[in-house]
């Protein structure tokens, strides 16, 4: 494993971030963000390997078949990284020569691994003869069985196998805008429950409205649980796990007096750093939402959870060991939930949603609020917004997204939403 500062171009950057997720089981995110990992690299090629390593996870499957014909033996994960991302690139179109070379390059550079040169050079020749082609006839990469069974049992084989092909396809940018801003971004849709989308971003921070925070970046469903809370000017609003800040920004907007709340100091630097870009204000609290307390016309509770609803974006996540993890989490989604119920005044409203595609982190923790507490009921009118289809309505009365739902259109997060109401 490489000292990342000695880290140079793209394409080590990506082997070096494939090295921690997959030998380390780290997330990119924290990689990138926490550990600063690629901070020597500049900022192109820092978003350069960003994209080539997820492109790599996305089509981790795709690459490692092509590879196993070529390969008698498992070589080093770093020279099996190496070679994967080379084959991405191949079979995405790019030169050969360019590939190989670049690859047989970094191999060498390093003492332990330069004996194995000449197979990567070699591997790399014969994917580049296949190319696009053999990539293409292969089948769509599939999740892990750990998350793959849970999902079949809970949505059946073809609603999984659609959100492979979502995962597969990655994900748009969304936007949510202001209420009252009235910029124009070359390119972008104006989907049916109001964000904005654009397929080929580029750089965020160059779009126009960036510098006047006209908008931020926030999936389309993503923005539909404070758009169910429907925030009225005034009104005291808390949001119990807050950061970044997202719905905190939508619930600030819509004119509500906003308690955002995050266990997380660093992540609420971000709240605090997106509230100014935006000119929106909150009331920023550091503490532990199952000891805040108070009496709120509205709570958003955005509850951690194992996040599988955002795998088109974060295709590291099946391969972090987020799976163990699970049980505890829908525990203390489960505390939350009663503790944030306390914090509801008589005739207030709870919005509980996670971005899961597990039922327990949503539609059975809603199912087991509904029979605990007799003062909750859904809302299920509360979920008719503009461009909700009627056939994403659950059972026990609350909102159902998957990221195969609008596949002509590019996708969108798997989210849980339920709005509960509190007797008056
Ligand atoms: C799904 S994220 C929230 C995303 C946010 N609502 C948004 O829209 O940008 C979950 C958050 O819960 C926070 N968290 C985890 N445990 C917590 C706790 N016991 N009390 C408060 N926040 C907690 C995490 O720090 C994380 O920021």
């Amino acid at each position: 494993m490489k000292d990342n500062k000695t880290i140079t171009g793209a394409r080590a950057g990506a082997i070096y971030l494939l090295d921690q997720v997959l030998g380390e089981q780290h997330r990119l995110m924290s990689e990138l963000q926490g550990f600063g990992a690629l901070d020597g690299l500049d900022p192109a090629d820092r978003a350069r390997a960003n994209r080539l390593a997820l492109d790599t996870l996305r089509g981790l499957e795709r690459a490692d078949r092509m590879l196993a014909k070529y390969l008698r033996k498992p070589p080093p994960l770093t020279v099996k990284n190496a070679l994967r991302v080379g084959t991405v690139e191949l079979c995405a179109g790019e030169a050969a020569h360019g590939v190989v070379n670049a690859m047989v390059g970094l191999v060498g550079a390093d003492r332990a691994t330069a004996g194995l040169k000449g197979l990567v050079n070699a591997v790399l020749r014969k994917i580049a003869a296949e190319g696009p082609e053999a990539w293409n006839a292969l089948r769509v990469p599939r999740l892990p069985d750990w998350l793959r069974g849970p999902l079949i049992d809970a949505w059946g084989t073809p609603a999984v196998n659609a959100m492979e092909a979502a995962h597969f396809a990655g994900a748009p940018l969304d936007l949510t805008l202001k209420p009252a801003a009235t910029v124009e971004i070359p390119g972008a849709e104006l989907l049916p429950t109001g964000s904005l989308r654009l397929a080929q971003p580029g750089q965020i921070t160059a779009l126009p409205g960036y510098d006047s925070g006209d908008w931020w970046v926030q999936d389309a469903a993503a923005a539909l649980p404070a758009r169910i809370l429907d925030a009225q000017p005034g009104e005291r609003v808390l949001d119990l796990c807050a950061a970044p800040g997202g719905k905190t920004m939508q619930l600030a907007a819509a004119g509500a007096e906003v308690t955002a709340l995050d266990l997380s100091d660093q992540r609420l630097k971000r709240l605090q750093a997106n509230l100014v870009r935006t000119g929106l204000s909150a009331q920023v609290v550091v503490g532990d939402a199952l000891e805040h307390q108070g009496q709120y016309d509205a709570v958003l509770l955005d509850a951690p959870c194992s996040a599988t609803g955002t795998i088109r974006r974060h295709p590291d996540l099946p391969h972090a060991r987020v799976g163990d993890e699970i049980g505890g989490l829908i525990e203390l989604q489960s505390q939350m939930l009663a503790h944030a119920w306390t914090l509801v005044r008589p005739g207030g409203r709870l919005v509980y949603c996670t971005c899961s595609l597990i039922p327990d982190e949503g539609e059975v923790q809603v199912e087991e609020a509904l029979a605990a507490y007799p003062d909750m009921r859904a809302d299920r009118a509360a979920l008719g917004l503009p461009g909700v289809h009627p056939q994403w309505l659950t059972e026990e009365g609350g909102l159902r997204l998957r990221p195969d739902y609008w596949p002509e259109r590019g996708g969108m997060d798997g989210f849980y939403i339920a709005c509960l109401r509190k007797s008056g």
